[in-house]
């Protein structure tokens, strides 16, 4: 049962019943554990208190972040895109136990040369009306990144993870910037073919999303604001 989940010590442990999770990374604000959840293949992704912020705040903010994590995956399976299985979430020890997608990130793939056409633009155009869905039903990821899209082996679709920072809206701007930081990540993270590879993206998005028009237009001005602070600073 559900209830039978602790989590020992100052969190360095991690238990379901008789099964023991081992750590598989760990954030600024969050612990990701990687075990067996019922027979099968689980992550958990476990907030935990940070020490400088006032303990009965700390407790209210972990509460509704991991409450608005949970919201999120849960709104962007009903617009159609794929998240990881939600299994359980232990307010308890503020802990979501999901599905592991089995697989590799994107950024993985890329760093790897993996994908080869035509599979590689099938993907790009893939991730361009995966955001086109969530922001079409007013849902923004906050952190884009090629490292919280994975290519599920079982099923070759492409999973968002990481719904850490995401919020309800249906501005523009905030559209804008969650496209934004997607384009950073490409180029970033992917230097030659970076920008090739959002102009994909964002040519399928264009393509996929109603509100393209407003969207793009910020994003436009977005694009511009960063250059600026970039040639300044
Ligand atoms: N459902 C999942 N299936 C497989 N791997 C996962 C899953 N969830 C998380 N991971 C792995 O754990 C890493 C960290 O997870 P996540 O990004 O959710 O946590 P985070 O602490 O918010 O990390 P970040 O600092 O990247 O925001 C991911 O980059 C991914 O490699």
């Amino acid at each position: 049962a559900p209830s039978q989940t602790t989590a020992a010590g100052p969190c360095d442990q991690l238990q379901f019943g008789s099964s023991a999770f081992t750590l598989h990374s760990q954030g600024a604000e969050a612990r990701v554990w990687e075990g067996q959840f019922l027979g099968r293949a689980a992550i958990v992704k476990q907030r935990f208190s940070k020490k400088y912020r006032h303990p009965q705040l700390d407790a209210k903010l972990t509460v509704s972040r991991l409450k608005q994590e949970v919201r999120s995956m849960m709104r962007a399976r009903k617009l159609g895109v794929h998240t990881p299985v939600l299994y359980l979430v232990d307010h308890a020890t503020s802990c979501i136990y999901m599905e592991r997608v089995e697989g590799h990130s994107l950024k993985t793939l890329l760093h790897q040369n993996s994908l080869v056409e035509p599979e590689l633009e099938t993907l790009l155009v893939e991730v361009g009306r995966t955001i086109a869905r969530l922001h079409d039903g007013g849902l923004v990821h906050g952190d884009l990144t090629t490292s919280n899209m994975m290519l599920r082996q079982t099923d070759n679709q492409l999973v968002l993870i990481d719904f850490g920072l995401s919020y309800n809206s249906t501005i523009p701007e905030d559209k804008g910037v969650d496209l934004y930081v997607l384009e950073r990540a490409f180029a970033s993270a992917h230097a030659e073919s970076g920008a090739a590879m959002f102009e994909k993206v964002l040519e399928a998005y264009r393509r996929a999303s109603k509100q393209w028009s407003a969207t793009l237009n910020r994003f436009a001005e977005v694009r511009m604001r960063g250059r600026k602070r970039t040639m300044v600073g």
